[in-house]
C-alpha cells in the first residue's frame, strides 16, 4: 500500500507515525531513514522504493489510520553499504536520528533529520571514490539566453562561479561533470526544460529547488557571508549576478543537506570563457583522457600519469589534465618545479608522502563535524609529514617555495591531536576508547573505576572476611542483581549488622552493604559516564580544530599539488619524456613524438617498440592531409600530437625528444568511434553534428583532428563533404588541422591550398602481405591496401580474391570514365553567400527568453535590417 505521506490529517495515525509523517512532509522527494533502535526504517512509498532498489524485505506491521504500515529496514551498522547503493541509483536519503532521551517525555522519543545524503553533496569517505569529487552544480536560467552557474565540491571546499550562453551549457556541464544538478522548480522556459530533460535522460540526478532561492541579491549576501568578506571584488565576482542567483540556491541546499553551515568553504573562483583550453566532450572521449572508449578507467592518459601517493594528489592531477589554462604561467611554474625535482628530490618527497591521509577530505569532515577518530590520527600523522616536506622544500624556487610555506602545520594542531586521541582509537566515538589516557582527569577516573573493579572487589572480600570471620564469604556481581556478598546457610549467624538482605537462595543469602552499594552506583554509571565524557571531549576537540580549517585547507592543497608534481616528475623520468618549450608564435613542433598510452601497451605486451614521429606545423603549414592503410597508425599519430600539446599545456613533460608549442585555445577532435552502437543514419548525423560544432568553434589557435570525415555516407556525398570541410578549415578557420582520410582524391587538396601538405603512413608489401611501418612520411600514400588488411584480418581467401578482381575492374572503369572534377573549386557565389544580417539576427533570437516588450523591439530591429 502506498499512502500520501503529506496527507494533512494525521490525527488518526499512531503517535509514532504522526512523528514520521511530520518529518516526511519536509522531505517529500527524499527517502527518509527513520531510526528505530538498531534499524533505520523506511515506510510506505519509501519502503517500496527501497525494497526494489536494495532488494530488502517489505513487511507490514501494525496498523495506523486503519491501514497496515508498510515498512522495510536496514541495520544501522551497515547503513553505509545501503546508502552507497541508493546514491548510485541517483536517490537522496534524509537521515532521521533519535535526538531526545528515551522516556524523557510522553510519546515517541524526539527525532530529527541530521543530514541529507545526496549524490552531489557526499562527504562520507566510504561513499566517495578516492580519485574523484562529488560536485554539486546549480543553474539559474537568466533572461537573454544566459545561464548562471555555481558549483561546489563539499569535500574540497572550493566554490566556483561562471556565466554562459544557454547554447554552451552542455559543454560547461561536460567539463564540470556534476554529480547532481539543482534548478529552479518554476519559471523555466520550455527550451531550457528540454535541455534539462536531455541531461536527466543521460543519467544526471536533478533536484528542483524553490524559485525564490535563485535570487541574485540573496546569493551575493550568502557569498559574502560564506567568504567572510565585504566585497566580491577580490575574486572578480561582483558583476556575475546570474551566477550569484545560482550560488544562493547552491549554498542553501548544501547547508540544508549537511545540517550546518559550511565553514570550510572560503575559496571562490570565477571561471570565464576563454581562460582555459577548450576540451570538448568529444575530445576527452576520443583522446581517452580519463576513460577509455569502452568506458573503463584504464588504460587512459590519466591512468598512465597517475602514480600519485594520495587520493587528493590524484584528484589534483586529474583537474590539471582536464582544465589546462591558455595562459602558460602556471604550466611554466609546474615545469620549473619538475625540472628542479628530477635530480632526486622527488624520491625523497615521495618517501614522505607515502601513506599520508586525505587531509583535504578530513578537513571538510572536521568542518562538518563528521570526522572519525581514526581520520584524526591520520591527520596528526600527515601534519608531521608535511612539516618534514616543508623543510625539504625550503630555499627552492617558485611553486615549491610557496608549497613549503603552506605545508607548515597550524601551530598546536598536531600536538592537540596527539594529546587527545588514542594512537589506535575505536572506529566510532559511540564505541568509546577514543580519547587518550592522561588527557582528562575525570575520564581517567571513570575508566579507572571500570579497570579497578576486580581489584576493589577482591580487596573488599578480604576485608569483609576478616571483619565477619566468615572464611567462605564471596563478593560477586550479576547483571540482574548487581553486586552482592554471598554467605552460606551455616555462616549466617556471623553476618554483621550493617548487611542488608538482597536475595535468598536455597543454600545461601546475598547481602549488600552501604559501601558496596556506593561502589555499585559508581561502577555501573562509570561506563555510561565515560562514554558521555568521551563524546563531550571529542566535540571539544572538534570545536578547537575549527580555527585551523583555513590553514588545513591550504596545507591539503599544497600536499595534493606536491604529490601531483612528484607523479609528473617520476613519469618524465620513467617514460623518458622531455620538457616542452612555449613559444609566442603560432606553431606545433614535435621531434620524435610518441603516443604514451599506445607505447606503454606495446611495451607491456611485447608488441614491438613504438615508432616516434615528427610533427611540424606553423603559419605556413597549417594542415596535414594524412593518408595510408588502415591499421597504419594514422589515428595514433593524430592523437599523439593532441596528447603532447595537452600534456605540455598542463605543465607536464611530454613524450618526445623536443617540443616547441605556440598558443593553443582548444583541441577539437572528430574521430569515428569504432564501437558506436547507433545505426548508420544517426552515426552519420552525429559525425556531421560534431564536425559542424568544430567548424563553428575552432579558431586559428585551435588544434583540430579530423579522422575519416564523411565515412558514414555514400562515397560521393562523403568525399564532397570532406573536401568542403577541409577547405573551410584551411581557408576560413585556419586551425592547425590533422586530416586523415581514405579519399585519395583529397591528396590533391594541398596542390591548391598552400598551407596544406600531404603526409602518409608508410607501409610496404612483402609478397601478398602488408607490413606497417608506422612512420609518417612526406607525400600522399600510393595506395590503400584495404584488401591486404582484410586478408590479415582472416577474411576467407575466396572473398579476398573476389575483391582483388573487383578492385581491378573498378580501377579500370574509373580510369576510362574519369572526368576531371575539381573538388575544391569554390561554389557559385549565390550558394556560398553567408546568411544576411537579418537572417543571422533572427537565428540568434530565442523567443522563449524574450519578454513581450523585447520581442516587439526585436521585430523592429529585424525590420530595420531588411530595409535597403
Ligand atoms: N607509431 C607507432 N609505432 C608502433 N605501433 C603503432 C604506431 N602507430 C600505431 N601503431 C599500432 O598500429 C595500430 C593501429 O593504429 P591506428 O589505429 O592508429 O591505425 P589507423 O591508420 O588509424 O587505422 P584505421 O584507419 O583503421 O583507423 C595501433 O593499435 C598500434 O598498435
Amino acid at each position: 500500500m502506498s499512502q500520501n505521506p503529506a496527507a494533512p490529517d494525521l490525527s488518526k495515525h499512531t503517535p509514532m507515525m504522526q512523528q514520521y509523517l511530520g518529518v516526511k512532509v519536509d522531505h517529500p522527494d527524499t527517502l527518509v531513514f527513520y531510526r528505530m533502535g538498531d534499524f533505520y526504517e523506511l515506510f510506505f512509498g519509501d519502503a517500496e522504493k527501497a525494497a526494489r532498489l536494495l532488494d530488502i524485505t517489505l513487511t507490514r506491521r501494525g496498523m495506523s489510520a486503519g491501514e497496515p504500515v508498510v515498512m522495510a529496514g536496514v541495520p544501522f551498522h551497515s547503513m553505509e553499504n545501503y546508502l552507497a547503493r541508493l546514491i548510485k541509483a541517483g536517490e537522496s536519503v534524509a537521515i532521521c536520528e533519535q535526538v531526545g532521551e528515551v522516556g524523557a517525555s510522553k510519546g515517541p522519543v524526539e527525532r530529527k533529520v541530521v543530514r541529507v545524503v545526496t549524490p552531489g553533496t557526499l562527504t562520507d569517505t566510504e561513499l566517495l571514490t578516492e580519485k574523484s569529487e562529488a560536485v554539486l552544480l546549480a543553474l539559474h536560467q537568466a533572461p537573454r539566453n544566459k545561464v548562471g552557474l555555481a558549483w561546489l565540491s563539499v569535500t574540497q571546499g572550493a566554490l566556483q562561479l561562471a556565466e554562459c550562453d544557454a547554447d554552451a551549457l552542455e559543454a560547461w556541464i561536460a567539463r564540470i561533470a556534476p554529480s547532481e544538478l539543482l534548478h529552479s522548480a518554476a519559471d523555466l522556459t520550455p527550451a531550457f526544460m528540454q535541455r534539462l530533460q536531455a541531461l536527466r535522460l543521460a543519467g544526471l540526478p536533478m533536484t528542483a529547488r524553490p524559485e525564490w532561492q535563485f535570487e541574485a541579491g540573496l546569493g551575493q549576501r550568502k557569498l559574502l557571508e560564506q567568504l567572510q568578506a565585504a566585497s566580491l571584488a577580490a575574486w572578480g565576482a561582483e558583476d556575475l549576478e546570474h551566477a550569484h542567483a545560482a550560488a544562493a540556491a547552491l549554498l542553501a541546499y548544501a547547508e540544508h543537506t549537511q545540517g550546518r553551515a559550511l565553514s570550510h568553504v572560503r575559496q571562490l573562483q570565477v571561471v570565464r570563457d576563454g581562460e582555459r583550453i577548450e576540451l570538448p566532450p568529444a575530445t576527452r572521449r576520443n583522446l581517452e583522457l580519463v576513460q577509455t572508449l569502452r568506458g573503463e578507467d584504464a588504460p587512459t592518459l590519466f591512468s598512465l600519469l597517475d602514480t600519485c601517493m594520495t587520493g587528493m594528489g590524484s584528484r589534483a592531477l586529474k583537474s590539471w589534465l582536464l582544465e589546462p589554462m591558455r595562459d602558460r604561467g602556471v604550466a611554466t611554474q609546474r615545469l620549473e618545479a619538475i625540472t628542479s625535482m628530477r635530480e632526486g628530490l622527488w624520491q625523497k618527497l615521495r618517501g614522505e608522502l607515502k601513506g599520508v591521509s586525505d587531509v583535504e577530505r578530513i578537513t571538510a569532515r572536521i568542518a562538518l563535524r563528521q570526522v572519525r577518530p581514526r581520520e584524526l590520527v591520520g591527520l596528526g600523522w600527515a601534519l608531521s609529514k608535511s612539516q618534514q616536506l616543508g623543510l625539504m622544500l625550503q630555499g627552492l624556487p617558485g611553486l615549491l617555495s610557496s608549497a613549503a610555506a603552506d605545508l607548515q602545520p597550524p601551530p598546536g594542531c598536531a600536538e592537540r591531536l596527539v594529546a587527545t586521541i588514542k594512537e589506535d582509537p575505536s572506529a566510532l566515538v559511540r564505541d568509546g576508547g577514543v580519547i587518550a589516557t592522561g588527557h582528562d582527569a575525570d575520564l581517567d577516573e571513570l575508566r579507572a573505576i571500570q579497570d579497578n573493579c576486580d581489584g576493589f572487589l577482591l580487596e573488599l572480600e578480604t576485608r569483609e572476611r576478616a571483619r565477619s570471620g566468615i572464611a567462605n564469604l564471596r563478593v560477586q556481581f550479576n547483571k540482574v542483581h548487581g553486586f552482592y556478598i554471598e554467605v552460606t546457610q551455616g555462616q549466617l549467624d556471623k553476618v554483621p549488622d550493617d548487611y542488608r538482605r538482597r536475595q535468598t537462595l536455597k543454600n545461601a543469602e546475598r547481602f549488600i552493604t552501604p559501601e558496596l552499594k556506593a561502589f555499585e552506583d559508581k561502577a555501573l554509571s562509570a561506563q555510561e559516564r565515560a562514554l558521555a565524557r568521551e563524546k563531550w571531549l571529542y566535540e571539544q576537540l572538534l570545536d578547537d580544530l575549527q580555527q585551523h580549517i583555513p590553514a588545513l585547507t591550504r596545507l591539503a592543497r599544497a600536499l595534493a599539488g606536491l604529490d601531483a608534481l612528484c607523479a609528473l616528475t617520476e613519469r618524465s623520468l620513467t617514460l623518458n619524456w622531455c620538457r616542452p618549450v612555449f613559444i609566442k608564435e603560432p606553431g606545433i613542433e614535435i621531434t620524435q613524438g610518441r603516443h604514451p598510452v599506445v607505447e606503454a601497451r606495446l611495451a607491456e605486451t611485447h608488441g614491438g617498440s613504438f615508432i616516434p614521429n615528427d610533427t611540424r606545423m606553423g603559419p605556413k603549414q597549417r594542415m596535414q592531409v594524412i593518408t595510408g592503410p588502415n591499421m597504419g597508425g594514422k589515428s595514433t599519430y593524430m592523437r599523439q600530437v593532441a596528447i603532447v600539446c595537452l600534456l605540455a599545456s598542463m605543465g607536464s613533460y611530454v613524450p618526445a625528444q623536443a617540443c616547441r608549442l605556440g598558443p593553443i585555445d582548444a583541441i577539437h577532435t572528430r574521430i569515428g568511434a569504432a564501437d558506436d552502437l547507433a545505426n548508420a543514419q544517426s552515426t552519420f548525423m552525429l559525425e556531421m553534428t560534431e564536425a559542424a560544432q568544430i567548424l563553428h568553434g575552432a579558431s586559428a589557435q585551435s588544434l583540430v583532428l579530423m579522422d575519416e570525415i564523411g565515412r558514414g555516407t555514400s562515397t560521393f556525398d562523403g568525399l564532397a563533404l570532406a573536401s568542403g570541410i577541409a577547405a573551410h578549415l584551411h581557408d576560413k578557420t585556419q586551425a592547425f588541422t590533422l586530416f586523415a582520410t581514405h579519399y585519395f582524391e583529397l591528396t590533391e587538396f594541398p596542390a591548391k591550398h598552400h598551407c596544406a601538405l600531404n603526409v602518409h603512413v608508410g607501409a610496404t608489401e612483402s609478397g601478398a602481405d602488408i607490413v606497417f611501418l608506422h612512420e609518417i612520411l612526406p607525400g600522399p600514400a600510393s595506395r590503400s591496401y584495404g584488401i591486404q588488411v582484410a586478408r590479415l584480418a582472416g577474411m576467407p581467401t575466396g572473398v579476398v580474391n573476389h575483391a582483388r578482381h573487383a578492385l581491378a575492374a573498378l580501377e579500370k572503369h574509373q580510369e576510362s570514365s574519369r572526368e576531371q572534377v575539381d573538388l575544391f573549386a569554390p561554389p557559385p557565389a549565390a550558394e556560398a553567400s553567408a546568411p544576411s544580417k537579418a537572417e543571422a539576427a533572427l537565428s540568434a533570437l530565442d523567443p522563449d527568453a524574450l519578454s513581450p516588450r523585447e520581442a516587439l523591439d526585436a521585430l523592429y530591429q529585424l525590420k530595420k535590417l531588411i530595409q535597403p
